[in-house]
């Protein structure tokens, strides 16, 4: 296959801009992938039980634990947060703890040298040359973070929309999701629904609380879509019956996801590692200052 070394092909943006997700095949060459594997491997192996708040990740809305003050502090940090079916009823892990953890994040980018080679040096297409494609003006990464989605405890993430977490004004988010390994439907692959970005509403938002003591979900009273005339359209008549369509892809694979598009991921049977970012608008967009992620001393870190 001939080495790429710009962003998306014409084709690529307009499939992207008619679905709200674009599958980019081999975007990490297989020494990328590998080196990712290993310094996920390193992270699960190498931190700290004894130190940790045992803070589980919860999309669901029976957990508190996502509130706390471990996960709103982890903006500029690497940090662990576990699967919540990896405990048993007296809160005790019932795996090893590299089998245990849901994700590690949210600033890999900058801390960890694989990754952060990831965003500037490495793989054959470039996140610059993919945002620039988007037609980001000042794109800024954030909310880096390594899902493993253990090997039968990996939890479902329901459909939802990455703008609700990471708003500006207008909404601008993109995620960029890689393969790290094979994902199908098997282990728990995204899915989508495909045109769902132009008339699925940013409704609600989830900010921090007054006094950083958690996190909670408020209306969102800003802007709901991109500026644009192709957004904000009627929903379907038949959109409450449409099915999503799943996105099964080899590790090295990346996923572009639309802040405004609904996806999901269900539950699995056999583990599956992927990394993922945002990147948002930093030029003619406001960032929230109520978002759960507030920027680091430094401000997010810039692709060009
Ligand atoms: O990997 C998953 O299962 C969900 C990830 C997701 O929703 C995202 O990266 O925006
Ligand atoms: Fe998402």
């Amino acid at each position: 296959m001939a080495i790429r070394t710009t962003g998306l092909s014409a084709s690529q943006l307009a499939a992207f801009q008619r679905d709200g997700y674009l599958i980019v095949p081999q975007a990490l060459g297989p020494e990328t992938v590998s080196a990712l594997l290993q310094e996920t491997q390193n992270l699960l192996t190498g931190f700290d039980l004894k130190s940790h708040p045992m803070t589980r990740f919860s999309t669901g809305t029976t957990s508190e634990h996502v509130g706390d003050d471990y996960f709103l502090r982890s903006g500029d940090k690497i940090r662990f947060f576990f699967e919540e079916d990896a405990f048993n009823e007296n809160g005790e892990l019932t795996k090893p703890k590299d089998r245990a953890i849901n994700k590690i994040g949210h600033y890999l980018h900058v801390l960890s040298e694989p990754f952060r080679r990831l965003l500037s040096e490495d793989g054959q297409v470039k996140p610059a040359d993919v945002a620039r494609a988007l037609g980001f003006k000042d794109p800024r990464c954030l909310q880096s973070m390594v899902i493993c989605k253990q090997p039968e405890i990996g939890g479902a993430v329901p459909p939802h929309q990455d703008s609700t977490f990471l708003y500006t004004n207008p909404p601008s988010a993109v995620g960029f999701w890689y393969a790290l390994e094979d994902a199908t439907l098997e282990n728990g692959c995204l899915s989508f629904l495909p045109g769902s970005h132009k008339w699925s509403p940013i409704t609600q938002r989830l900010v921090r609380k007054a006094g950083n003591t958690g996190t909670e979900m408020v209306e969102n009273s800003g802007p709901q879509f991109p500026p644009g005339e192709e957004y904000g359209v009627e929903k379907p008549a038949d959109a409450d019956y449409m099915t999503y369509i799943p996105g099964e892809v080899k590790a090295g694979d990346l996923v572009l996801i639309h802040g405004n598009l609904l996806h999901k991921s269900e539950k699995n049977q056999k583990g599956r590692i992927i990394y993922t970012y945002h990147i948002i608008e930093n030029e003619d967009r406001q960032y929230d200052e109520k978002n759960w992620l507030q920027p680091p001393q430094e401000g997010f870190t810039k692709l060009y």
